[in-house]
């Protein structure tokens, strides 16, 4: 499903979370002069279309001021581990006029060899886990291989090791294994990087766009990226966050124009690392300690609900009622993300202003996310404007 046909959806659940939701009026009380109803009713439009041109006309104005005034602003990127954070800024970096660098490129390949190697263990893991035994009896041996083997200095694999993850992949046991996905967990896009052993074990390998946005790279506490989105300078300030640390490191952070929140759909089965917490609960506590936080009044919240793809792809074989007993909607998956985003949106007692976005962060073709954060953006800068000068309070 793609992520713009949800906006509309989500809006409305974002909308009927909050308790300022303004009432329809109704015309049916005007039914007894019909044809006066219409005259008024047309003169009053163009009146109101008169007036609305204007007043857009003078929004474009001092939104042009605004954003010229400041041409330069931060966006903080939170969430949880491995929420999505870092793919989320280099989806946004793939469009930059420059992209990513042949360097840039070639320092992924670690990231992707350990993405793949996480993997095939995953998927040993896994087979011992529920007692399975493989089906071509060279696979033991391969298997012994892989869990044995240590990376060179230049991180690359060579082409036994591929072969090996390839043969333990394509064992008849694994689709046996595959079938009962509900018991057990791979890491995030293991499928993807096990089908590409072949190609990953080549000796030119160079990752695409897709493999650097599907392997996870843990970066340490802060790093920043600076964008360049339609003549604006943003700089994107990743916060790397093992778990909800309270507000502790919120302080550190000033100037602040939106937060681009990151809360992962495709995690509700997961533990939160290092804890006994359901990693949705603790990415629903660090959020509202963001958003509730007096350092963040004035500022917009892009709340991307990443890994809709896994989501989808989950739902069908791990029902979300198993982690959250108040869900009563099958395998839905509007109900299902409807139900997650209330749980956020239930969270937000500032009424900071929330734009829920549900991305495949790992789409390389999408734009969605710099669309979107550029239209925040500027919003908030002419918010910001309009309450320095008085207009807004
Ligand atoms: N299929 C899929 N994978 C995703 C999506 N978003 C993130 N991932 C994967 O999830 C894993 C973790 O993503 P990261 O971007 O590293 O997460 P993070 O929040 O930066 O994690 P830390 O920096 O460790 O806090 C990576 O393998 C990503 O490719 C998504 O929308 N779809
Ligand atoms: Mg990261």
């Amino acid at each position: 499903m793609a992520a713009v046909q949800l906006l509309s959806t989500f809006a409305t659940a974002a909308s009927s979370a909050s308790p300022t939701t303004p009432k329809r009026v109704g015309l049916a009380r005007h039914a007894a002069a019909p044809y006066l109803l219409a005259r008024q009713y047309f003169a009053g439009n163009a009146l109101a279309r008169r007036a609305r041109a204007r007043s857009t006309q003078i929004d474009a104005q001092i939104n042009q001021q605004a954003v010229s005034v400041k041409r330069e602003c931060k966006i903080l990127v939170l969430g949880t581990e491995g929420s999505g954070k870092s793919t989320i800024v280099r989806q946004m970096r793939l469009h930059e006029p420059k992209g990513i660098s042949p360097d840039d490129r070639l320092a992924a390949r670690s990231a992707v060899v350990a993405h793949l190697l996480d993997s095939a263990h995953a998927v040993l893991d896994a087979l011992e886990k529920l007692d399975l035994q493989f089906v071509d009896p060279g696979n033991a041996d391969n298997a012994d291989f892989v869990r044995g083997y240590v990376l060179d200095a230049e991180d690359k694999l060579n082409s036994d090791i591929a072969e090996a993850i390839r043969s333990l992949w394509h064992d008849v046991v694994v689709a046996t294994l595959m079938g009962r996905s509900g018991e057990f967990r791979l890491v995030d896009n293991a499928t993807y990087f096990l089908e590409a052993a072949g190609r990953i074990g080549a000796d030119d390998y160079v990752p695409t766009d897709e493999d650097m946005l599907k392997a996870r790279a843990p970066v340490g506490t802060v790093s920043q990226t600076q964008l360049q989105l339609d003549g604006m300078s943003i700089h994107l300030l990743e916060v790397g966050m093992q778990k909800s640390t309270k507000s502790r490191w919120i302080q550190a952070f000033d100037d602040i124009t939106s937060i681009v929140f990151c809360a992962s759909l495709g995690d509700y089965d997961a533990q939160a690392t290092g804890t006994t917490r359901k990693a949705l609960d603790e990415s629903l506590v660090l959020f509202e300690d963001t958003v509730n936080s007096s350092w963040f009044q004035h500022t917009s919240v892009i709340l991307l609900l990443t890994k809709l793809d896994l989501f989808e792809a989950k739902l069908a074989t791990v029902p979300l009622k198993k982690y959250a007993s108040d869900y009563d909607d099958g395998a839905d998956v509007g109900a299902a993300m409807k139900y997650i985003l209330r749980q956020y949106m239930n969270r937000n007692r500032a009424n900071l202003l929330v734009y829920p976005v549900p991305v495949e962060a790992t789409d390389p073709t999408a734009t969605v996310c710099r669309r979107i954060t550029l239209t925040v953006v500027k919003d908030t800068i002419l918010q910001s404007a309009l309450r320095t000068s008085g207009i807004l309070c």
